[in-house]
Parts: structure tokens; C-alpha cells; sequence
């Protein structure tokens, strides 16, 4: 039975205001506030089934540490809720700040979370690759979970010992048999909403599935992801933190959530 599962987030200090994207209408990320957030019955349960075995590596980007999956099979995909096919997963990454008072680029009524995940797939029924997905609507879903300050993730330690080897940009580490699913709420409540991506060239091709209720992680694991750095071997070091874009104007959208 699932605990209640409605969230509630104490108000923290105004969003700094930043200039939007130019001719961009549907940017991310933004401020969910849940009051102004629509219920609708119709929102089906996410369908959500990883296969370790598609687990192939992580690559430190310059821009965060992305876990690349095996998408050239139907093992690990996402469908239901919003999304009107399913989706392959492509990799996942994180967001995070320098200082526990900042770093996921959503935020729950203003409600900062030191970090946030980000599982991103593609539209494996409507285009053949990834990369022609990124540029069309309706091609990509990104999974957001929130990551509070608490318990140690066990799950997350896999991955957390294997980021000194991915220290430096443009390293690449083998990594093999690590199951997302293991980074998913069991509370499977979320917000959703039409956005983009949150990096360059941010594409407004992004189904964006907030999840409610937030996973925890510890402070040495937070601490593993803020000692990678952006610049690579042999270059001035500096630490990869404040990875996340400052937030967007809401626009013309409406965000959805569950009555689970
Ligand atoms: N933070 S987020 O979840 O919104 C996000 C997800 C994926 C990408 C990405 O794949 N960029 C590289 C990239 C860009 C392209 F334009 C084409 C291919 C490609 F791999 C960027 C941001
Ligand atoms: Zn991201």
C-alpha cells in the first residue's frame, strides 16, 4: 500500500529571474508549483522496466557523468502516463550544486533539492535514432528524481565507486549490470509537463516526468560527485558543480500530476 503521498514543501527563497532562450516557449526547467498543477484522472501509472544487461559504460561529458545504456533492444524502456508510445532508455545523469543549498534544476514550490537524476529516452516507435528523436516533438521523456541529503543510496555505491575512474572530461569507464530501477521512488506519484532540453542546444522535444517523492543519498556519495571535474587531464582542475540551467518562465503550459 502506498503511503500518502502528497508532498508537502516548505516555500524557500524566489527563483532568480533569468532571461529566456530566444523564441523558445516551452523551456525547461521551471518551478512546479503544486497548487496551480492540474489533476488528471486520465494520467495512467508509469510503466517503467530496465535490464541491467543494457548497462554498457560512464562518461564523464564535461557537463555531468552520463550512464549509457545497449538502446539498439527493447529491454529497457519506459511507457503509460503521459506518453502515447514507448520510449527507450539512452542514458542517465545527474544535476548538482556545490553547496547542499543548491543543485536540481526543477523545484517543488520553490523547494530546492541538492541534486536531481534525469533517466532520458527516446521515441523508439515515431524515429530510428536518438539523434533525429532530440530534435523532434514529442521524441524524448526524461525521468526527473529528486535526491535528498539522508541515508546512504546502497544502490547508487556501484556507481559512486566507479566515478574516480571518470574523473577527468572525455574519460569513459566500462560499466556493466546497474539497474536504474533501483533509483525510482516506490512512490510512483509525478508532475508532467511539455519542456526542453536543460543543456545545449535545448530542444523543445522533451515529455518531462517529475516524480514526486524524492530518493535519498549521503553526504560521501554527494561528495564523490562534486570531486569529478569539467576540465580534463593535464587542464586546471575544476570541480564539476552547478551543473544545473536557472529556471524558465512557465509560459503558455499547464503541469499535470497523478491522483494516485
Ligand atoms: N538535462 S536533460 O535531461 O534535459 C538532457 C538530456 C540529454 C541531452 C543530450 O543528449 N545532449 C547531447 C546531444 C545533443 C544533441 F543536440 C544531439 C545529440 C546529443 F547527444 C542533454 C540534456
Ligand atoms: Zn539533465
Amino acid at each position: 500500500n502506498l503511503l500518502a503521498c502528497s508532498q508537502t514543501a516548505k516555500p524557500a527563497n524566489q527563483q532568480s529571474w533569468q532571461t529566456q532562450i530566444q523564441g523558445g516557449s516551452r523551456q525547461s526547467p521551471i518551478d512546479i508549483r503544486s497548487s496551480e498543477s492540474v489533476h488528471d484522472p486520465q494520467l495512467t501509472p508509469l510503466s517503467i522496466s530496465y535490464d541491467p544487461s543494457d548497462c554498457l559504460q560512464i562518461w564523464n561529458n564535461g557537463d555531468s557523468f552520463l550512464v549509457e545504456f545497449d538502446d539498439s533492444k527493447d529491454n529497457s524502456v519506459v511507457s503509460g502516463g503521459p506518453l502515447e508510445n514507448h520510449y527507450k532508455l539512452k542514458q542517465f545523469h545527474f544535476h548538482w550544486g556545490a553547496e547542499n543549498n543548491r543543485g536540481s534544476e526543477h523545484t517543488i514550490n520553490s523547494l530546492v533539492y541538492p541534486a536531481e537524476l534525469h533517466l532520458v529516452h527516446w521515441n523508439a516507435e515515431k524515429f530510428r535514432t536518438f539523434d533525429e528523436a532530440i530534435f523532434s516533438e514529442n521524441g524524448l521523456a526524461v525521468i526527473g528524481v529528486f535526491l535528498k541529503l539522508g541515508r546512504k543510496h546502497d544502490g547508487l555505491q556501484k556507481l559512486v565507486n566507479a566515478l574516480p575512474a571518470v574523473k577527468y572530461k572525455d574519460s569513459t569507464v566500462e560499466f556493466s549490470n546497474f539497474n536504474p530501477s533501483c533509483m525510482i521512488p516506490s512512490c510512483l506519484d509525478y508532475w508532467t509537463y511539455p519542456g526542453s532540453l536543460t543543456t545545449p542546444p535545448q530542444t523543445e522535444s522533451v515529455t518531462w516526468v517529475i516524480m514526486k517523492k524524492p530518493i535519498e543519498f549521503g553526504d560521501d556519495q554527494l561528495s564523490a560527485f562534486r570531486s569529478l571535474l569539467f576540465t580534463p587531464f593535464g587542464e586546471k582542475l575544476e570541480n564539476m558543480v552547478d551543473n544545473f540551467r536557472q529556471q524558465q518562465p512557465l509560459m503558455n503550459r499547464v503541469v499535470r500530476a497523478t491522483i494516485l
